[in-house]
């Protein structure tokens, strides 16, 4: 499903009405009916005193269309309307008519205060103030209005957008409806997925209105869903052995940091890679033996961390893997730079850096273009910052444009880790991930995705798909995790639920 920007959810609504001849009344008439259909599911319309708050733009004109099917529910209805009526466009003023025609009582309000007696009444209130028109902080009565709104303990519905998020980037805008419910109309926008836009959005509705799939079959930002994932895992057949599905390398772990070498692997095993290897140092080898029987621990050279004149070996034993992951628990000693930079510019298969690999990517300012390999980078935000110069909340600001320039310009997949973790693609194309919550925001997470990750490619998926299917599976496994413990599950605990995970995806395909 197609994630839009402001600019992009407005060309749809152009492309529609334009191109495919679809008149705006007739949007709006799908809109404001999808808003109380799609809610049937969740509230019972029937006797609820519902208060529909309008402005005087289209968000508006979807809240007249709304009132109607509210009443014809058999909700008791009223509308607010604040604004310069004047300011109306010629469907809303249409649909306004006819909703007083219909006996529904239209009250202009011009402060805040003249609303109260009927807010604080209600059962649900539509909220259609402003949607995607937003144009700059929100100002005056209108932001006074939405603060009444989030002070009533009503069941608050938004459509399409909570009124004062900014679509783009899901901010508020000086303020913003708190939502239980935002019925998104037509595409599902930027601020509905992006913190804190997720939060004011409260369970996030989607209804089509009637603009046609093609009009956005090239809009460069995807939401995942399993419908996307499900297409794309590799199918396991009964033949199937390990060598087929694939051998997978992970350069990792140093003295100290043996951990991350494990979880890496563990996440590897779990996610289905035919054979996993780690390759670590002299010190760390002997501790992670054993660990998993299944798991071949093997060392280069000796001492606590990698070296630059332990690449040649490294890159020899390489030869026999399908695809390698480089980066977790290494540390970040200037041999252990040089050791990366080496690796990352000879290796020609499929490579994903990770943690401290790209510490050292950084630091060697190595030129992803030039590398032989197929890259696939896995940054939290912090080590994104440090890639690309931006700060934190720069990167925060722009999470899905940042992770695409930068896939783009470096002609690379780059996963950005966070809340929601978006995959740039080598075209500037983008995903955003839909699975994981809070929870996995603990130490040992990010290596286990890079053995998930890893293990998608060694199957002999493309980096793109890997990057796709890797992050979505383990966000589903730390969801099954949070549903027996909501916080404070282990990574360990994610890790054994991936092949439960999978079978998800893959049943509920069949
Ligand atoms: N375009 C279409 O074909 C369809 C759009 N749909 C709905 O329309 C809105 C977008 O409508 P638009 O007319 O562009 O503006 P809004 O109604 O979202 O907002 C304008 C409204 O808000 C007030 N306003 C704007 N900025 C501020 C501010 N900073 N402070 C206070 N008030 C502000 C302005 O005065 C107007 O009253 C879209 O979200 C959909 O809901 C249909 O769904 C489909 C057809
Ligand atoms: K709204």
């Amino acid at each position: 499903m197609i994630l839009t920007s402001t600019a992009e959810s407005r060309l749809l609504d152009k492309i529609a009405m334009t191109e495919y001849g679809l008149p705006e009344a007739v949007l709006m008439e799908n809109a404001g009916r999808a808003v109380v259909s799609r809610m049937r599911e969740f509230t019972d319309w029937e006797g609820a005193f519902t208060v529909i708050v309008c402005g005087t733009g289209n968000n508006g004109g979807d809240g007249f269309v709304s009132a109607r099917y509210a009443r014809g529910a058999g909700a008791r209805v009223l509308v607010i309307l604040m604004g310069d009526p004047s300011h109306m466009g010629e469907s809303a003023k249409m649909y306004r008519k006819t909703a007083e025609k219909m006996g529904i009582p239209v009250i202009e309000v011009m402060e805040a205060e003249e609303a109260v007696p009927y807010l604080y009444d209600a059962d649900i209130i539509i909220d259609s103030l402003i949607g995607t028109g937003l144009a700059s902080k929100v100002k005056g009565e209108k932001a006074a209005l939405i603060d009444i709104i989030n002070d009533t303990d009503a069941l608050v519905v938004s459509t399409d957008i909570p009124s004062g998020l900014v679509t783009d980037t899901g901010r508020p805008a000086g303020t913003a409806v708190n939502a239980d419910f935002t019925v998104a109309l037509g595409s599902v926008k930027r601020g509905h997925v992006l913190y804190p836009g997720s939060e004011h959005t409260g369970r996030l509705l989607f209804s089509p209105i009637g603009i046609p799939e093609e009009a956005s079959e090239d809009f460069p930002v995807r939401l995942l869903f399993r419908e996307d994932i499900a297409p794309l895992l590799p199918v396991r057949n009964q033949i199937s052995h390990k060598g087929k599905n694939g051998f997978l390398g992970i350069f990792a772990g140093s003295s100290g940091m043996e951990g991350a070498a494990l979880l890496a692997g563990q996440g590897a095993l779990y996610a289905g890679a035919g054979k996993t290897a780690i390759i670590t140092t002299g010190d760390a080898a002997p501790i992670m033996a054993g660990k998993f029987p299944e798991i071949m621990v093997s060392s280069i050279g000796n001492g606590p961390h990698f070296t630059e004149d332990m690449a040649e070996a490294a890159l020899e034993k390489a030869k026999a893997y399908d695809v390698i992951a480089i980066g977790p628990g290494i540390g970040r000693d200037e041999e252990t730079v040089k050791f990366v930079k080496k690796m990352v510019e000879n290796f020609e298969k499929t490579i994903i850096l990770d943690a401290d690999g790209l510490y050292a990517a950084a630091e060697a300012k190595i030129d992803f273009k030039s590398c032989p390999g197929r890259l696939i980078l896995t940054p939290h935000v912090g080590e994104f910052a440090r890639l690309t110069g931006l700060s934190a909340s720069e990167i925060e600001e722009k999470r899905i444009d940042a992770a695409s320039d930068f896939s783009k310009k470096n002609r690379l997949v780059l996963v950005l880790k966070g809340a929601p973790t978006v995959i740039g693609l080598p075209d500037g194309r983008s995903y955003v991930n839909t699975t994981g919550n809070p929870g996995m925001a603990t130490g040992g997470m990010g290596d286990t995705l890079t053995g998930v990750i890893g293990a998608m490619a060694a199957q002999g998926m493309s980096p793109s798909s890997s990057a796709a299917v890797g992050v979505y599976l383990h966000g589903l496994a730390g969801d099954l995790a949070a549903e027996t413990t909501p916080v404070g599950y282990r990574v360990t605990d994610l890790a054994r639920l991936l092949p439960k995970a999978r079978a998800q995806i893959t049943e509920m395909d069949e």
